[in-house]
């Protein structure tokens, strides 16, 4: 229904009654001239003028109507798409052929929203139905100008946005035609309403895909925000979640210098890509993903100094970290390999240059030490012993890093320091292992000291303070939350359609953020370990034990005595259970055995080892220090961090300085020696059930 218009629409008269309207004027001006003048002649004269105004009035009116008619019903068709404010000298017919317009600027008001696709549809449909033919349509959106250009032989009228390949428009089907106004929508509206959108179908498509796009081509208007990888990569994530192809999911190819992207399905990613063996190592450069395309690789150097990994359990966290473990042992690059959760890497506990800390003090230790190395580092450079840039690199791993600080600082707050007169005071603030990580945040890379920080949802500690910068290449695997997305990316969408697959993630490849997959190295004794796991795993290690790797390399003492340490607390351990291995705990190097593949693997519950099972486990549980009783068994660490069990042998409670102090003597009964602990009251400690 067309709206009233707010101006007065003029009456128009058709033109043969017009003309016969003048032709009857001028015959009664010529009978009255020629009575009054007394000139009979005048009304013959008159007679015959006013039957050719009639005439050629009539006709020529006749004929400038028939132009103008299909201008004036178009008018009234887009008057409700346009609104009162369109005008009929909104429309110029630029040129006609056979009498019908082929080109027509539509000049149309600012109440007219051009960006949707539907609204311009509706309004090529009109166009093509009132004036015929098919042709294209072209939008000015700074002018608000329609230029329409038409084949008006064309026998099917369709008028499509120009670009847009007209013989394919004419053969869609209603489905593909959908598809096509969907993919136009989407993308018109992240790249601006006048991107061009071509979308392609299979030639002999047929049955329930053959709606399915092959391939989106855009030409898009000059924009500055293509070259930003974030801005690139919302717009893919538009068309992943809002187009639908085969495949599931799209790739993106920008020509920027041409403004055109196109989309092509993106063949289905690998679900196990695995640890390329047969690919050289590039000096310095850790192979752990694959992306669509290529191995990643995390180049240690000055670019990307330090690597953050987060992922939730489950995720592959473990499997990346121990790609980045073993790709710098096999180029004889130690590593410090920091796992607080104390299990997850054991079988890199006996592999070359690697040397793994698993106690907390222990870690907090390898750090200061790894610290002091740094510094050492700098006192050589500056001196000018020793050019920056060319001592052996080292790679420091903390994993679950949450936890560490966590635990390490609880520990720290429940020791004590000696006040000036040397009476123990409680300790205030943070480990000091923890200032000494940050600052290698900052100084480690000219001193070839690496880190890798792991940790199962980013912490806004490490991403908003001074290690943020420091920490660019960066991972987090699993479908993100938003929080997360936000927090590694800056952009709560990124990452969050990812599927749940182990070892997938999102990777800062040097593009921006781009999906990857973990590569699949598994050690004997990890779920879903196989076969060729074995093998791969024999040839890792063979390679990282090549003697010629090593012999040039100068490992830090501290490696020797960390390990020592371990050794000796393992030793402990073992000792309190009568010497018998932990059921699943194994410190010798894993047998290659033939395992199932990994979709056949079914996680058996371990058996326990011979012995142990009938034996009385000892527990632990902790109370509180005034639950303490002398004859208790406790678990306290010795000097070095190494866990022991003692026997309290007596408490004694008191006050200094309005403060309550408890002490306990203690007898331990695996180094034959005695020993005074001084508790803090409000922290619990671990007794033996
Ligand atoms: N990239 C990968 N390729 C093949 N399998 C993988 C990959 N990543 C993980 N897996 C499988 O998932 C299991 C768990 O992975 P991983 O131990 O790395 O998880 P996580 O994130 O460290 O979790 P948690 O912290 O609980 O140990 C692996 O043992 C392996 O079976």
């Amino acid at each position: 229904m067309a709206q009233p218009s707010t101006t007065a629409e003029k009456k128009e008269w058709p033109p043969l009654v017009a003309a016969g309207f003048y032709g009857v004027g001028v015959a009664i001006i010529a009978i009255a001239a020629a009575r009054l003048l007394n000139i009979p002649q005048l009304a013959t004269y008159g007679l015959a003028v006013a039957l050719a105004v009639l005439l050629i009035g009539g006709g020529a009116g006749y004929l400038v109507d028939r132009r103008a008619r299909p201008v004036r019903n178009l008018h009234a068709a887009l008057l409700p798409k346009f609104g009162p404010e369109f005008q009929r000298d909104a429309i110029k017919v630029g040129k006609y052929r056979s009498g019908r317009p082929t080109r027509v600027v539509i000049e149309y008001p600012s109440v007219f929203n051009e960006r949707e696709e539907k609204a311009r549809k509706e309004v090529r449909d009109i166009i093509a139905a009132r004036l015929g033919g098919a042709g294209d349509a072209t939008w000015d959106t700074v002018r608000r100008r329609l230029v329409v250009t038409l084949d008006n032989v064309a026998a099917t009228p369709l008028i499509h946005d120009s670009d847009s390949p007209t013989t394919d428009v004419l053969d869609d089907t209603p489905s593909r035609a959908a598809t096509r106004d969907r993919a136009t929508g989407v993308l018109q509206n992240v790249l601006g309403a006048t991107a061009k959108v071509d979308v392609e179908f299979h030639d002999d498509g047929d049955g329930d895909s053959e709606h399915l796009p092959v391939g989106v081509t855009v030409r898009y208007p000059a924009t500055r925000h293509d070259v930003s990888p974030r801005f690139r990569q919302a717009v893919l994530t538009q068309v992943d979640s809002k187009v639908d192809n085969e495949t599931g999911a799209w790739r993106d190819i920008w020509d920027l210098k041409n403004n055109v992207v196109k989309f092509q399905p993106r063949p289905a990613f690998p679900r196990n890509a695995p640890y390329p063996l047969d690919r050289p190592l590039q000096k310095n450069a850790l192979p752990y993903a694959v992306n669509e395309n290529e191995v990643q690789e995390w180049v240690l150097g000055s670019r990307h100094p330090h690597k953050l990994v987060v992922g939730p359990t489950g995720s592959g966290k473990t499997v990346l970290i121990r790609n980045l473990a073993i790709s710098a042992a096999m180029q004889g690059i130690p590593v410090v390999l920091c796992d607080p959760k104390r299990i997850e890497y054991r079988e890199l506990a006996t592999f070359p240059g690697i040397l793994l800390v698993t106690r907390i003090q222990d870690i907090s230790y390898a750090i200061l030490q790894a610290s002091d190395l740094m510094h050492e580092r700098y006192n050589l450079i500056e001196a000018g012993l020793v050019e920056e840039g060319t001592f052996n690199k080292i790679l420091v791993i903390v994993d679950e890093f949450i936890i560490f600080k966590d635990l390490v600082n609880k520990e720290w707050k429940a020791g004590f320091a000696e006040d000036e007169t040397g009476k123990p005071k409680p300790r205030k603030g943070e480990d000091p292992s923890i200032d000494a990580l940050s600052n290698m945040g900052y100084l480690a890379r000219s001193a070839d000291v690496h880190l890798v920080i792991g940790m199962q949802r980013p912490d806004a500690a490490i991403l908003t303070g001074p290690l943020r910068d420091q920490l660019r290449k960066r991972t987090a695997l699993d479908q993100h939350s938003v929080e997360t997305a936000k927090m590694m990316w800056g952009d709560g969408r990124m990452g969050t359609t990812l599927p749940s697959i182990q070892g997938r993630g999102l990777s800062e490849t040097g593009s921006g953020p781009e999906e990857i997959q973990v590569l699949r190295c598994l050690p004997p004794g990890t779920k879903g370990h196989n076969t060729h796991d074995a093998v791969m795993w024999e040839e890792v290690t063979r390679r990282a034990s090549d003697p010629a790797l090593w012999q040039d390399v100068e490992l830090p003492p501290f490696f020797e005595e960390l390990e020592e340490r371990r050794l000796n607390a393992i030793e402990a351990i073992k000792a309190r259970y009568g010497g018998q291995q932990l059921p699943g705990v194994s410190m010798d190097k894993p047998a290659l055995d033939a395992a199932p593949e990994p979709d056949d693997v079914v996680e058996e519950p371990a058996a326990p080892a011979p012995g142990v099972a009938d034996e009385p486990q000892s527990t632990l549980e902790q109370v509180s220090p005034y639950e303490l009783q002398a004859g208790d068994q406790i678990m306290v660490e010795d000097d070095t961090g190494i866990p022991e069990i003692v026997e309290v042998t007596d408490i004694h409670f008191g006050a200094e300085d309005g403060e309550e102090t408890i002490t306990v003597d203690y007898d331990s009964t695996e180094n034959s020696t005695k020993g005074v602990l001084h508790l803090d009251p409000d922290t619990d400690v671990d007794r033996c059930g």
